[in-house]
């Protein structure tokens, strides 16, 4: 039996994986529409898992996969992609029908009917990939996250912060903070930057392939660097934390509660217990975490508004 929006002959060289319950799920009669204007063989994720699964499967044939939803979307397909070992012979197109849709935004898509724009038209570049154990992730990947702030907070709350609205929404759910007792190393890097390990009690690490965490929903990274963005958030007094302009002040470039650094790989080692990390938004329970870029391994269709060097990123 042909899937739904299949167009028989081009069907394998295209292909749409199709998150129904992302965002507010009313987007589903319009991709399905256009996908098959576009040719594309449409697949709908049933629950979750299916995203990688279904991208495992489409990538030794395809040539290009569209992922349809929010960030935990595109990361499953990325997964699933580098599961079957094609990251640099597939092109991942991005449809953003998600809350948050982070990754969507930082390669210049605004939207359903522009997303199929850029994947007729637009450039394709190759960005780097973040890896975590053994699991990828595009945007980024955060310690100290509760699985239950992260559930609760709101599309709005995402919209304005970003990945942060996870942070600041732990924050305000959890009663007392446990900090985090961690010892995290970080390799040598460009510059003659040397290899530095930092120990102490921090409330969240946060690492960035796409994204920097400076307070600012648009903070893109440079993506094909090869580096990852690391900020460790001290342990803070509560009472600093209280409000939105002093949670934004929290990550702003002099505040003294955070540590910064670049580098292509770090290790993290919870001297206490596991620590739940969100890849993208997905959930990963551990104590020691090694991060690694793969540097320009996923090629990506992007918008106008993409750029890989947003500045000079000196941290
Ligand atoms: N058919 C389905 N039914 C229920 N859950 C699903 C289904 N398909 C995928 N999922 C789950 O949906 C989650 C991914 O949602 P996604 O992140 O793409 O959208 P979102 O949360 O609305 O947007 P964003 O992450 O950008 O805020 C995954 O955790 C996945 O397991």
């Amino acid at each position: 039996m042909q899937p739904e929006g299949s167009t028989g002959a081009r069907a394998a060289d295209r292909v749409l994986i199709l998150n129904p319950e992302s965002g507010s799920q009313n987007h589903v009669d319009d991709v399905v529409e256009l996908g098959g204007e576009h040719g594309f063989d449409i697949r709908k994720t049933e629950e979750s898992g299916d995203a990688k699964r279904l991208a495992r499967d489409a990538a030794p044939t395809a040539d290009l996969i569209a992922a349809v939803g929010g960030d935990g979307t595109v990361n499953g397909v990325v997964n699933g992609i580098a599961a079957a070992d094609e990251l640099e012979t597939t092109t991942l197109a991005v449809v953003p029908t998600g809350t948050g849709n982070n990754f969507a935004t930082n390669i210049g898509i605004r939207g359903i009917e522009h997303a199929f724009t850029v994947l007729e038209e637009g450039r394709r570049r190759s960005i780097d990939v973040g890896a975590a154990n053994d699991r990828r992730f595009v945007n980024s990947c955060v310690g100290g996250i509760t699985a239950e702030a992260s559930r609760k907070t709101t599309s709005e709350s995402k919209a304005d912060l970003g990945v942060l609205a996870y942070v600041k929404n732990t924050l305000e759910t959890v009663g007392s903070f446990d900090s985090l007792p961690l010892r995290v190393e970080t390799a040598a890097g460009p510059n003659g930057r040397r290899t530095q390990a930092w120990t102490g009690n921090a409330i969240f690490v946060l690492i960035g392939n796409c994204r920097r965490f400076t307070g600012a929903r648009t903070a893109q990274a440079n993506v094909e660097d090869g580096l990852l963005e690391v900020t460790i958030v001290e342990d803070v007094p509560a009472v600093n934390l209280l409000g939105e302009a002093a949670f934004k002040r929290l990550f702003g470039g002099d505040s003294s509660y955070i540590v910064r650094r670049r580098t292509p790989s770090l290790a993290i080692e919870s001297t206490r217990d596991a620590i739940t990390y969100s890849l993208d938004g997905e959930m990963l329970e551990t104590q020691t975490l090694h991060l690694e870029t793969n540097p320009r391994t996923l090629r990506v269709a992007v918008g106008d508004g993409y750029e890989p060097d947003p500045d000079d990123g000196v941290l």
